[in-house]
């Protein structure tokens, strides 16, 4: 299925390369491994909203960022940890110059950081002709987050183990209203809650494509981010609202892009919102193609 995409997804320049959103449609913690992380089972969809980058390749082998984020040290940002990591694991002696446009909101459950992380490896694999295939590149980003593999992967995919265990999925394509609350969740701080529900049993895509969606992080994060619990409250009156990841973001289903934006127009001035489309492919793989 090719999904009209929405004009936040055309490149603001032809040599820019996308880090796409993704969306957990629904999220189950079916326990606990022995070093803390959570045994998950998830579904991603991409959106076609993205963070945008810029790769200068350099002679001298540094890694440099231009315009940090605020409050992520440069080298803190995912993008100079992933770009350090193929440099070590290859021994190239290129380095590169970094443009990050940030669209996505930091800590919204929409990967963006982890995004940015595997758009960085695919990106430079090709530029510094490092020849890593894709399981390589995969094996390269678990260690920066465990999001970063579906995004080097590019593919909607049911997601098990910590999310790294993916089975490529054929999904419907909906639009979605994200609300992002005024809020930045904290992944571990979440996954850190006494009251977080750990012992789900386990389902299966089929249990999913039923219509079973839930997202075990759900009343956590709605009882600890009064902001979240406002943009759920608001979506109650469109169909329901549902968590990515451990949020702060939201976001409701539409069957098209009309409907979504009608609903956008009513949405309070005080909450950022937009209107993207349900993507089973990543647009960074569009963009690796292109270079072939
Ligand atoms: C929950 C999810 C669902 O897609 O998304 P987000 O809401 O963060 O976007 C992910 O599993 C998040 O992946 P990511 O954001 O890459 O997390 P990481 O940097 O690997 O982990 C941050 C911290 O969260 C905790 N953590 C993370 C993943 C996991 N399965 N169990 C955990 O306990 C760990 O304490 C870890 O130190
Ligand atoms: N390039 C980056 N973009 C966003 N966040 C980054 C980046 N590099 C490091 N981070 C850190 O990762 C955290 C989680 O980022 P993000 O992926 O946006 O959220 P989430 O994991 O909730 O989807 C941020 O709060 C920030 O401290």
């Amino acid at each position: 299925m090719t999904a009209p995409v929405s004009p936040d997804a055309t490149p603001p320049q032809p040599q820019a390369w996308p880090a796409p959103a993704k969306l957990n449609l629904m999220l189950r913690i079916i326990g606990r491994r022995p070093d803390g992380y959570h045994e998950l089972q998830t579904v991603f969809q991409f959106i076609d909203r993205c963070d945008w980058l810029w790769f200068s390749v350099r002679d001298d082998g540094q890694l440099r960022l231009q315009e940090p984020l605020p409050g992520v040290a440069t080298e803190e940002d995912l993008t100079m940890r992933a770009a350090l990591a193929l440099q070590q694991a290859t021994g190239c002696p290129l380095g590169v110059e970094i443009r990050c446009q940030k669209h996505l909101p930091m800590g919204g459950g929409l990967g963006g950081g982890s995004s940015d992380a595997a758009t960085t490896l695919v990106a430079l694999n090709h530029l510094w002709k490092t020849g890593l295939d894709e399981d390589a590149l995969a094996a390269l980003a678990l260690p920066l987050g465990a999001d970063v593999p579906v995004f080097i992967r590019g593919r909607a995919a049911w997601g098990e183990g910590v999310g790294e265990r993916l089975t490529p999925v054929d999904l419907p394509e909906p639009w979605y209203l994200v609300l992002s609350p005024p809020c930045s969740v904290s992944t571990r701080e979440v996954f850190s809650h006494p009251e977080l529900t750990r012992d789900s049993s386990p389902a299966t895509l089929a249990d999913f494509i039923a219509g079973a969606s839930p997202n075990d992080c759900f009343d956590v994060v709605r009882r600890t981010y009064p902001p979240v619990a406002t943009a759920l409250t608001w979506l109650d009156g469109w169909g329901g609202g549902r968590l990515t990841g451990t949020g702060a973001c939201v976001f409701a289903v539409f069957e098209n892009e009309k409907l979504a934006r009608e609903a956008q127009a009513h949405c309070p001035t005080s909450m950022r919102s937009f209107v993207a489309r349900g993507l089973n492919q990543s647009p960074l793989l569009a963009r690796v193609h292109q270079c072939a």
